[in-house]
C-alpha cells in the first residue's frame, strides 16, 4: 500500500510482540492530517501498543512507521526529538507526575526540550495552558491529589499542548469520566483540533466520542487494522465485532442521540431562518447549538 502525502502517520507491516504473545501481525494505518482518528477494538488487542510503538515507546519487531513524512524508527537521538516535540500524547489515565503541581506538569516538555527557556515565560505558557484546557486558572498551583478525575485528564491535556503540538495522541481520554464530564471533554477536544488545526489519534471504548467527533475510525482485530471508514462505513461492513459493536444496543443509542441532536440542531436553524429570512444560514457550530 503507498503511503499519500496526505497522510500525518503512515504505518505498514507492523509486528508487535511479548514473549510469545503476538500482539499485531502486518498492521497497515494511514492517518490523515487534520482529522480526528478514532482506534477501537477488543480489550487487549494492541490500541495501546499501538499509539506506544507510534510515539517511540515500544520496539516494533517489524514494519515502517512514519510520522510527519519522517521514519520515525532507528533514528538517532536528536532527530527523534526533533520530531517527538511536534506532537503531544495524553496518556491513559492522565499520567501526572504526583509530586509535580499542574503547572509543574506543564512545564515537563517545555524543561525537557527547551530548557534554556525563561522561567517566566514556561510560567506563562503554563497558566495558558491550563486555561485553554477548560480548567479554571487557579488549578494552576494545584496537585494532581487535589484534582477531580476530569481535571486530571484536563491537567494532562494542558501536558499534551505545551510544545503547540500539530498532532496530538489521545488514549482513552473519557474512560471514567461521568457522560456529562465525558461530552465537555469531547466537545474540548473537537474545538481545539477546530481552532488550532490538530491531527488527534483517539483511542476509545466511548460510542458517543466516536459518534460525535471523529472523523474516521479504525477498527483492531485479530492483530491488524481489519476495517477503517466512517460510522456509516463501518455499519455498512458485515463483520460481526462491527456490527455487535456500532449496531449493538449501545451503538444504537448513540446514533438515537446524535440524530436527536441533529433534529434538534436543524429546527434552530429554521427557527432562525424564519427570524431573519434574509440573513446568511448558520451552521450548528454557529448557531451554538452544539452545547
Ligand atoms: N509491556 C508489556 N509487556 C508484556 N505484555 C504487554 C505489554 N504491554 C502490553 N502487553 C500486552 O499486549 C496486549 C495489548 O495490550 P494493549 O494495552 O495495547 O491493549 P488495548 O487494546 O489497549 O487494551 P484495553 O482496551 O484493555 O486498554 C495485551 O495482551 C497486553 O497484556
Amino acid at each position: 500500500m503507498p503511503a499519500d502525502d496526505d497522510n500525518i502517520i503512515t504505518v505498514r507491516g507492523l509486528k508487535n510482540g511479548f514473549g510469545e504473545q503476538i500482539v499485531h501481525d502486518g498492521l497497515d494505518l494511514d492517518v490523515k492530517r487534520g482529522e480526528i482518528f478514532g482506534v477501537v477494538g477488543g480489550s487487549g488487542t494492541g490500541k495501546s501498543v499501538l499509539m506506544r510503538s507510534i510515539v517511540g515507546l515500544q520496539t516494533p519487531l517489524e514494519g515502517d512507521i512514519t510520522v510527519f513524512g519522517e521514519q520515525t524508527i532507528g533514528r538517532d537521538e536528536t532527530d527523534a526529538v526533533d520530531i517527538r516535540k511536534r506532537w503531544g500524547v495524553l496518556f491513559q489515565g492522565g499520567a501526572l507526575f504526583s509530586t509535580l503541581t499542574v503547572a509543574e506538569n506543564v512545564q515537563v516538555p517545555l524543561r525537557e526540550f527547551y530548557p534554556e527557556l525563561d522561567p517566566a515565560l514556561m510560567d506563562e505558557i503554563a497558566a495558558y495552558k491550563v486555561v485553554m484546557s477548560g480548567l479554571p486558572a487557579d488549578a494552576g498551583p494545584k496537585f494532581p491529589s487535589e484534582l477531580s478525575g476530569g481535571m486530571k485528564k484536563r491537567a494532562g491535556l494542558a501536558r499534551a499542548l505545551a510544545m503547540d503540538p500539530e498532532l496530538l495522541f489521545l488514549d482513552e481520554p473519557t474512560a471514567g469520566l461521568d457522560p456529562i464530564g465525558a461530552a465537555a471533554f469531547d466537545e474540548l477536544t473537537k474545538s481545539l483540533q477546530k481552532t488550532l488545526g490538530l491531527t488527534v489519534f483517539l483511542i476509545t471504548h466511548d460510542l458517543d466520542t466516536l459518534y460525535a467527533i471523529c472523523d474516521r475510525i479504525a477498527v483492531l482485530a485479530d492483530k491488524k487494522v481489519i476495517a477503517v471508514g466512517t460510522i456509516p462505513e463501518l455499519l455498512a461492513m458485515d463483520h460481526p465485532w462491527i456490527q455487535e459493536y456500532f449496531n449493538g444496543p449501545r451503538g444504537r443509542a448513540a446514533t438515537a442521540a446524535i440524530e436527536r441532536n441533529e433534529e434538534r440542531a436543524e429546527a434552530q436553524d429554521q427557527q432562525q431562518d424564519r427570524a431573519s429570512p434574509d440573513s446568511p444560514r448558520l451552521g450548528r457550530h454557529e448557531a451554538g447549538a452544539e452545547g
